[in-house]
């Protein structure tokens, strides 16, 4: 897949701003140490900075309360960010430092203003850096729904960041009709259980920054839970760290591995706006399908009616089942983000 660079103009409040010229220099903020930024509540960063040392007694990691520094503007900092603060950075209680640089990301997972506002192409960052997308699924008890599923996995294309599917509760149903939906795509999966074995799913964390997204009752909580143990006291000294009471938290949260890497949860995100992703975003996900649509006429929404995709799959050019699976993606874009089947 085309990896985009992601900058600070990424994070954009609307589309179409920023003619501004951008001709001051900045200072360098010499002294500036690296954040990382695991929680993000009304205008305060808590940001993990860990200070470098040839010794393991050299090195010492603390969290540091930030505000954005004016010369940053309107531009956003999310979960994930990777930072430069300056001023006092000692995480001292009530100390407040100021972040004056936001690192170039890898990744932006974000989602457009959802139905109760405008879709006007106004679009919400939630998450920088992100390498996986961890989709968590009820086999049963709620039923999975697949466009909900659907709709994340646009996300994922959109965001460039993999999607693996974790399917919960597999005590009571099991995973095959669902996992077939997702063989074309081929997106990996995983199968849990409360109380299971999560060393699968354990191999694909270790190392990375991953999100997970799910919706409620899916056993999201119980899985966070027992990949770091001690989940809620994490949560809960953030929450005391930004002010907010415990459990609270609807925005996203950064949680380190025992075993490294991070997982970054997202207790309020329970449904994805798209109006901001393109059929093109979509179909650079379905390169096989992408050559047959040279033929397509102008602004082809590849759904149906006059698509030269149907041809190209008649004649043997692709699977069948991968142009099912796009235009299932595409017409999950429609409508409001939380109608389901
Ligand atoms: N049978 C079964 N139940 C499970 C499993 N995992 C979680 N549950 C139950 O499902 C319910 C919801 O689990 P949670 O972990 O709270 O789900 P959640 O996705 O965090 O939901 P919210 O807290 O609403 O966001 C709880 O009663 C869990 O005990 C499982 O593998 N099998
Ligand atoms: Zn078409």
């Amino acid at each position: 897949m085309r990896k985009r660079e992601y900058d600070e103009d990424d994070v954009r409040v609307r589309p179409g701003k920023g003619s501004r010229p951008r001709t001051r220099i900045r200072p360098a903020h010499e002294d500036a140490v690296e954040g990382f930024v695991i929680a993000v509540d009304r205008g305060r960063y808590t940001c993990l900075v860990e200070t470098e040392g040839r010794r393991k007694k050299d090195r010492e990691r603390r969290t540091v309360t930030a505000m954005k520094a004016r010369e940053l503007g309107r531009k956003g900092i999310v979960v994930g960010d990777r930072v430069a603060i300056v001023g006092d950075v000692s995480g001292t209680a009530d100390t407040l430092a100021r972040v004056v640089r936001v690192e170039p990301r890898t990744s932006m997972l974000r989602r457009s203003a959802d139905d109760t506002e405008d879709t006007d192409g106004i679009e919400r960052p939630i998450v920088a850096n992100a390498e996986q997308l961890i989709i968590v699924t009820a086999l049963a008890d709620p039923p999975p729904r697949p466009r909900m599923i659907d709709r994340i996995l646009v996300a994922a294309f959109d965001a460039e960041i993999d999607p693996l599917l974790c399917l919960t509760k597999s005590d009571l149903a099991p995973p095959a009709e669902l996992v077939s939906l997702y063989d074309p795509l081929g997106v990996p999966y995983v199968v849990v259980q409360k109380g299971g074995d999560l060393e699968e799913l354990r191999d694909r964390l270790t190392g990375h920054v991953s999100v997970l997204v799910g919706h409620s009752g899916v056993g999201k909580s119980t899985l966070v839970n027992a990949l770091v143990p001690d989940a809620n006291r994490a949560v809960s000294h953030v929450n005391a760290v930004t002010g907010r009471g415990r459990h609270t938290s609807t925005s996203a949260v950064a949680l380190e591995l025992p075993e490294g890497g991070w997982i970054i949860d997202t207790p309020g995100v329970r449904s994805f706006g798209l109006a901001h992703v393109s059929v093109e975003t979509v179909l650079a996900g379905f390169p096989d399908l992408a050559e047959g649509t040279v033929n397509c006429p102008k602004g082809c929404t590849h759904l149906g009616e006059g698509c030269a995709l149907d041809a190209w799959v008649a004649d043997g050019h692709a699977d069948p089942a991968r142009l099912e699976s796009l235009r299932r993606l595409l017409a999950s874009r429609e409508g409001a983000p939380d109608t389901d089947d």
